[in-house]
């Protein structure tokens, strides 16, 4: 039986499994509200990122995962991804050792997997440094899976290791688009229900083709702000649950939207001119995103209308042409929702109270508390204000590039390394 949500003075002083309980019981909203009531300073308590308790946790798992380094697992990669990207983010590093053997392992499991490739590079890129980048075998992959997020992790591979050409693009955008469902967002596969995690690869690859502007953006932004639930996280699809890897995989997709203003503004513009002239076919066939209509040919930054050379650089563009903006979602909700639903205090997060840590939902839940920070920044890196960052400003973590999801420091200096190649 459900027992009474806490008053304002219990929740001061919770146990941790307490906290959980009512958390999971009152459906995690009245915790929010409830936390209103707090005074601030314990709130700040409440709210710290466990830095230490984080480093634990996930040097932990790295050492259990190098003690095994010989064996060859399909996961093994995407852990070490998980693992060192999250501590990327917390501003730390791993020692040199575990560093080499790291590189040496991914370059034994240099195997033809689209998403374990994607996961390889972006570790080599975290760890950053000549013997890292250079180990990288910038291969091809013929064949494989079929769905929004084989497009993403082969176009991502691609732009960030310098070697995107025509070939690769061929027919990805008009894949991509026929994933877009009458929801708005982005399926794996044509016909099959939009998902956050597939509306993320499907947005990214289509910004780093310099095709985004193909999509119906206004429907897709309509579809992805209504993913964030009352209980301030997001859910993945419609009628689900929140759950705090979606603050990455949504939050991230929403980060993206923000620097595609002008061209939503242009699509609106457009729609509400249709809806005038109610020329309802060719409506119909823009928002399917079936129209060769003039939405199609807008220019925005980093999208081109074809396929010029300079798509190369797309992704480098997109954080060169950053302009200070509000974020479409509520960034100090999901920031909270992180802080005090996903985090776990002994150190690792989660998808929600009463689910256990992982390494998968550590890495995505401070990803997506990275965009929140630095969702209203000037430039990708610069500091926020404090009053934008939720709990103590120790809480800050390392920016991101938001199509690539390493931080932003590693990515310049692979761009830079691989630029010159
Ligand atoms: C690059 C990369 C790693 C991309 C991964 C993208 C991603 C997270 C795809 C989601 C896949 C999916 C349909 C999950 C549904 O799980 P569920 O039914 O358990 O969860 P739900 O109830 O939240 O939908
Ligand atoms: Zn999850």
């Amino acid at each position: 039986m459900a027992t009474s949500p806490p008053t304002a003075t219990e929740a001061l002083s919770p146990t941790v499994s307490q906290r959980d309980q009512w958390i999971v019981e009152s459906q995690v909203f009245e915790i929010y509200q409830l936390f209103a009531t707090i005074p601030p300073n314990a709130q700040s308590i409440m709210l710290e990122v466990q830095r230490d308790k984080h480093i634990e946790y996930l040097s932990k798992g790295l050492r259990h995962l190098g003690s095994n380094f010989s064996v060859l697992d399909a996961n093994r990669p995407w852990l070490c991804y998980w693992i060192i990207h999250s501590i990327a983010l917390l501003g730390e590093f791993i020692d040199d050792e575990l560093e080499d053997n790291t590189i040496d392992f991914l370059n034994r499991c240099q195997m033809p997997h689209l998403a374990t490739t994607y996961a390889a590079v972006n570790t080599l890129i975290t760890l950053g440094g000549d013997k890292a980048l250079a180990s990288i075998n910038r291969w091809m992959h013929v064949e494989g899976e079929i769905d929004a997020r084989a497009c993403y992790t082969a176009i991502s591979v691609a732009s960030v290791l310098n070697i995107l050409d025509e070939e690769l693009i061929k027919n990805v955008g008009d894949f991509i688009l026929s994933c877009q469902t009458y929801e708005g967002g982005i399926a794996g596969e044509p016909g099959s229900e939009a998902h956050g995690g597939y509306t993320f690869c499907g947005l990214a690859a289509m910004i780093l083709i310099g095709e985004a502007n193909r999509l119906d953006l206004p429907r897709l932004l309509d579809w992805v702000v209504f993913r964030q639930g009352k209980e301030c996280g997001f859910q993945g699809r419609t009628n689900k649950l929140v759950d705090g890897c979606y603050s990455f995989w949504q939050g991230g997709a929403v980060a993206l939207l923000q620097r595609l203003h002008s061209i939503i503004d242009a699509q609106m513009a457009e729609a509400s001119q249709f809806s005038t002239i109610s020329d309802a076919l060719e409506e119909k066939e823009s928002l399917a995103g079936t129209s060769s209509h003039a939405s199609c040919r807008i220019k925005h930054e980093g999208v081109n209308e074809s396929h010029s050379p300079d798509f190369k650089n797309i992704g480098y563009n997109f954080i060169n042409e950053w302009r200070a903006s509000e974020p479409l979602f509520h960034s100090m909700a999901l920031q909270q929702y992180i802080l005090l639903c996903a985090q776990e205090q002994d150190g690792g997060l989660r998808d929600k109270p009463g689910k256990r840590r992982d390494h998968y939902h550590s890495c995505y839940c401070l990803s997506g508390l990275s965009i929140c920070q630095y969702s209203w920044s000037k430039r990708p890196d610069s500091p926020p204000l404090p009053k934008v960052v939720m709990g103590p400003y120790s809480n800050l973590l390392e920016p991101i590039h938001p199509l690539f999801n390493v931080v932003l420091e590693q990515y310049r200096e692979a761009r830079e390394f691989f630029a010159g190649l």
